[in-house]
């Protein structure tokens, strides 16, 4: 592709160099360059990436964009100097595989929790419906049949849009993907067009990287902002942030609610361990989910689906068949009787949430003992609240690790006990060996009680110091059980 042609939504500030050129890539990491492609220098949170222009020349670049123009040019090489290369990388990167969000409908789903759980739905429902989608996702990515294993939530702004390319290639009509607060943040949906967008919910998560929880909040409302005119945007009105989201917005606002006046409205008419009866905008629905919060989930769901111009009825009856998202609520039982469940609450709200939808379904008969840990090199102040949280509505719970990273797995189970008062810590065993955890809670289960086991969900790894060991808490807890 023709440089020019390239960086036709970008306005550099200067150019230095050819832009006749032929470009036969885009690329944010010098280690990946080939002859002929652009690089784009980022400035990141480890290193710079101007500094490696050089080694990204010497392996073929033809091509740099920057923010800092080298002092050194080398001869041959065009030079794009650019006020934000996050911002232009996502452009360029976009042009590159052929403009695709202006050849299908793409939705983003951003919040703190239940992106997973809603862009999943949407894309079972919507191939139900029988149209050809793609799915970007923490869980998995997916071109209709095709899983492609997924490293990010949001995958950095080449492989996004070079999946979104092969998505538009294969006839896709439909695209679902999360936008996490780091991608809207680090601009890796730069130059999407979004046909809309969907606000789950606000709290307190990953304060190492934003800092404030102001500056979260405001990532997450930098998407909305971002919404174009004709797009749809679908908020939650029972969440505090959730009109604060759409403030800005350009985009056609609507909202759904499990409690008050809203565009989408919901409430729960009957509730078992199986699912729940709904009533849905006046029509009744048998779902296959648990849990107020999957309330509010499959009403974000229905709200997009209407807005993208499906019948009520269709949606209803798809809605009845959908299932739960792999490692959410997904429950294993004994042959004794116990009940573990596997959830991927890795947030205090999260844990909240998933143990208020266990009790409704228990209705005081049983006891609840909840394994969980918190993640390493990442927000540490979720730890201690994260405790309390599965203390409060659990009559034991026993912290453990969850992917630990370069951190001691010790000390993060330190800092989430500082949550902890003396009485509290009574019902509280720590172990370390998240194997030997579960073995724990599984020999203190009763007949009728549930294990919670949170944190992981679909993951099938606990990351050392670097290196992804195989650990699916699904799999060991059955083999546990049926061991
Ligand atoms: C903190 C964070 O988000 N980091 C992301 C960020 O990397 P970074 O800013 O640290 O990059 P850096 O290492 O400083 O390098 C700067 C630049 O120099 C380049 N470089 C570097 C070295 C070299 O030799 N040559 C070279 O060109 C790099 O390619 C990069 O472009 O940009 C990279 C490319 O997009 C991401 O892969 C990386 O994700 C890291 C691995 C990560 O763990 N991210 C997590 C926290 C994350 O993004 N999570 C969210 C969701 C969380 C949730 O679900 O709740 C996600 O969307 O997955
Ligand atoms: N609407 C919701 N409100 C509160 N908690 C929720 C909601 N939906 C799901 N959860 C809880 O959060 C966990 C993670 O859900 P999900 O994977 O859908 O969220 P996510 O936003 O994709 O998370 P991530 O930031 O890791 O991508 C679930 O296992 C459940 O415990
Ligand atoms: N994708 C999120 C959640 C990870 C959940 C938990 N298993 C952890 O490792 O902290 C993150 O990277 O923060
Ligand atoms: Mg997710």
């Amino acid at each position: 592709m023709i440089l020019k042609d390239l960086l036709k939504d970008i306005c550099p500030v200067c150019i230095e160099g050819n832009d006749c050129i032929d470009i036969t890539g885009v690329n944010i990491d010098s280690r990946r360059i080939e002859k002929g492609h652009l690089f784009a220098a980022i400035k990141g949170t480890q290193t710079d990436g101007h500094r490696y222009i050089g080694k990204a020349i010497e392996l073929g670049a033809a091509a740099i964009l920057c923010e800092n123009m080298p002092e050194q040019k080398v001869e041959g090489v065009t030079y794009i100097k650019v006020n934000s290369t996050e911002e232009a990388t996502g452009m360029a990167a976009t042009a590159f595989y052929g403009n695709p969000t202006e050849k299908f409908k793409l939705v983003g789903v951003t919040g703190t929790n239940g992106k997973t759980t809603i862009a999943t739905l949407l894309y079972n429902m919507f191939r139900k419906l029988g149209y050809k989608c793609g799915l970007l996702s923490t869980v998995c990515n997916y071109i209709e049949d095709e899983a492609i294993p997924a490293s990010h939530t949001t995958p950095d702004p080449i492989e996004l849009n070079r999946l979104l390319g092969k998505m538009a290639d294969s006839g896709c009509e439909y695209v679902f993907m999360e936008c996490s607060s780091h991608a809207i943040a680090q601009k890796r949906i730069s130059g999407l067009k979004f046909a809309g967008g969907i606000f789950t919910n606000l709290t307190r998560d990953h304060m190492d990287y934003h800092k404030t929880f102001e500056n979260y909040r405001n990532a997450k409302k930098e998407f909305f902002d971002n919404l174009p005119k004709g797009a749809f945007a679908i908020t939650n009105a029972d969440d505090k942030n959730g009109m604060v989201m759409v403030q800005n917005c350009k985009a056609d606002v609507k909202t759904y609610s499990t409690r008050a006046m809203a565009d989408f409205k919901a409430k729960i008419l009957e509730c078992h361990f199986e699912g729940m009866y709904l009533e849905i905008d006046g029509k009744e629905v048998g779902v296959q989910f648990i849990g107020k919060f999957n309330v509010s989930n499959l009403l974000a769901v229905y709200g997009a689906a209407i807005m993208l111009k499906q019948k009520a009825e269709d949606i209803l009856v798809v809605m009845s068949t959908l299932k739960s998202v792999s490692g959410r609520l997904e429950p294993v039982h004994s042959p004794t009787g116990v009940t573990a469940i596997v959830d991927y609450a890795h947030t205090p709200d999260a844990i909240e949430n998933v143990l208020k939808a266990i009790h409704e379904v228990m209705n005081g008969k049983g006891q609840i003992i909840t394994v969980c840990g918190a993640g390493g090199n990442r927000d540490k102040g979720k730890r201690p609240l994260m405790a309390q949280e599965a203390v409060k509505q659990s009559d034991k719970v026993i912290i453990t690790s969850d992917n630990p990273r370069f951190e001691e797995p010790q000390d993060i189970i330190n800092d989430m006990l500082a949550g902890l008062d003396k009485a509290q810590m009574k019902n509280v065993l720590s172990i370390a060996d998240r194997k030997e955890a579960i073995r724990t809670a599984y020999m203190l289960a009763q007949k009728g009680d549930v294990i919670l086991i949170a944190g992981k969900g679909h993951e099938n790894y606990q990351e050392i110091k670097g290196v992804k060991h195989h650990f699916d808490d699904k799999e060991v807890i059955m083999e546990i059980m049926n061991g």
